[in-house]
């Protein structure tokens, strides 16, 4: 499958920055990189001597060129010398969008001054970004310098954040990432705050002291690009290209006499690289006043062990009796879309076997019902978490085990602590109606990886014939719904999908 990517963008001599970095990151996440070169730059790692534009003719034989045969899933624009280029991208793209059997999704990391503070592009060149091309641009991802430049908005709390970011959707793109290098609050931290107009996310890694970072930007911005092309969820794109940031900041390198380059190091699997996920109720939280009420506190009741062997899903109290009989320890009831009055019984029926069987006994959604009669654990999903009071369930002593579907819910999943983290859905599933497509067993290798410290729990799709290769990925649970009731014959089911989870 492609994954193509084109990176819009200048030569830098010193491949440090612009199409050099773009194409490095692209390569080393995995995906497919072009290139269209607006200008050529000399520049070494003190000072931009030269930046000639190439020809209007050159710049769109290129876009036609890899058009005509090789479109791209996204767009990736960086430094831009020339106005009449501008108008040239900006009226392409449109056409793309308009065109393309899929409109390609458009990031341009405005690039107005190098970091050695030399100007880059032909004046009144800001004028027609704003007028021209930001209304095509999908992910602008501008620095706090930027951010006054193109909206007139200075970055001087963390409140002004959410204004700045208003100001450019209004002008045209549809969201921002700002990123939070250079910011004048708490600034022993990296904070980046994304907004769509209705979706706030801020990630946050502490401040690395005594790195190089020529190349930041262009690599962040293309680090989303090669992600997303790779259909990962945006939430999820801005959390690898963070870490990926920080992985190759970490392993930065001087060149020459000046300020040194990110390294470009492959997929980031190393915990310590990855961002924070910040929550409404944290002190990064209440500077950028994020809406909600999720917080981390002290984190849920263990379950004893990372590993929850098979854990049957079921709706019904016969079925849980069933496996129980059969030697299951993990198991939940999950009866969906009834009133609490009509499933109290059934409840009370599900932690009492759990009892009696010494099995850890999950109730989904019902958390006030499993408070009531002092379940082993509540399982929650997504949505669930937002309006379920995690400290009640927390101060009741109750396990909490929490569903997630890629890299941004895991971490922000994991901040609240839980019992377990559920990895869904790994394959296609009959049981439930997903919004988004299956992770497959790459993916789940990599979360798994991330959580080695944290009890996980597979679930989606899976069967005895898939156990073996989800087991080998380095999770501790699977959970299965159908592999067990459409069954002919649940015990000896149940009996080899144990023989695979040890
Ligand atoms: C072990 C386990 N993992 C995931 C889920 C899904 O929970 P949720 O996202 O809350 O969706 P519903 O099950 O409520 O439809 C689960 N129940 N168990
Ligand atoms: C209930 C549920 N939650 C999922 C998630 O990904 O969050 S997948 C799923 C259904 C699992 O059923 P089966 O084993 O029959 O595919
Ligand atoms: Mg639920």
């Amino acid at each position: 499958m492609n994954n193509i990517v084109w990176t819009i963008a200048s030569s830098d001599s010193s491949a440090g920055a612009g199409i050099q970095a773009d194409l490095h990151t692209i390569k080393a996440l995995g995906a497919d990189g072009c290139s269209v070169i607006s200008a050529v730059t000399a520049q070494n790692s003190v000072a931009v001597d030269l930046v000639e534009s190439v020809s209007d003719k050159m710049l769109i034989a290129q876009l036609d060129a890899l058009a005509s045969d090789m479109p791209a899933k996204i767009i990736k624009i960086g430094l831009i010398a020339s106005i009449e280029h501008v108008k040239i991208i900006a009226e392409k793209l449109a056409d793309y969008k308009a065109n393309w059997d899929v409109a390609p999704f458009v990031i341009y990391d405005p690039v107005a001054v190098a970091s050695t503070g030399d100007e880059m592009s032909e004046d009144g060149i800001n004028e027609i970004i704003k007028t021209q091309l930001l209304p095509v641009v999908d992910l602008l991802t501008p620095n706090a310098k930027e951010v006054f430049t193109l909206s007139g908005h200075m970055l001087i709390s963390g409140e002004s954040l959410k204004g700045a970011t208003e100001k450019l959707i209004e002008m045209g793109c549809k969201s921002v990432l700002i990123k939070g290098g250079h910011l004048p609050f708490l600034e022993d931290q990296c904070i980046d705050y994304y907004y769509d107009g209705e979706r706030e996310i801020a990630l946050t890694s502490p401040r690395l002291e005594n790195v190089h970072s020529h190349g930041t930007g262009c690599t962040l911005a293309s680090a989303i690009a090669a992600t997303m092309a790779q259909n990962y969820f945006i939430e999820d794109a801005l959390v690898i290209a963070k870490a990926y940031l920080n992985q190759g900041l970490k392993a930065s390198k001087q060149l020459g006499k000046g300020e040194g380059s990110i390294a470009h190091l492959g997929w980031p699997n190393n915990n310590r690289d990855f961002p924070e996920v910040v929550l409404p109720e944290s002190k990064v939280g209440y500077e950028l006043d994020l809406q909600g009420t999720l917080e981390a506190g002290p984190g849920f009741v263990s379950c004893d062990t990372l590993k929850l062997g098979l854990y049957p899903v079921l709706d019904t109290v016969e079925w849980l009796e069933k496996v129980l009989k059969s030697g299951v320890k993990t198991l939940q009831l999950r009866i969906k879309d009834k009133q609490p009055e009509q499933v109290e019984q059934q409840i009370i029926d599900a932690i009492a076997l759990g009892k009696k069987y010494d099995a850890r006994m999950f109730i989904n959604d019902y958390w006030q019902l499993a408070i009531k009669h002092q379940a082993y654990g509540v399982h929650l999903g997504q949505e669930d978490m937002d309006v379920a009071d995690l400290g009640l369930i927390a101060d009741a002593g109750l396990r909490l085990g929490l569903s997630t579907h890629g890299y941004y819910e895991i971490l922000r999943a994991k901040q609240l602590k839980p019992s377990y983290i559920a990895l869904g859905h790994i394959f296609e599933t009959q049981t439930k109606d997903m919004p988004s497509d299956p992770q497959g067993l790459e993916r789940l290798g990599k979360y798994a990886a991330l959580l080695s410290d944290t009890p996980t729990v597979a679930i989606g799709g899976i069967n005895l014939q898939r156990a073996p290769e989800v087991y080998k990925t380095g999770v501790g649970s699977i959970a299965v719904v159908t592999a067990i009731t459409l069954a002919d014959d649940y015990q000896s089911v149940i009996d080899e999908f144990n023989q695979i989870i040890k």
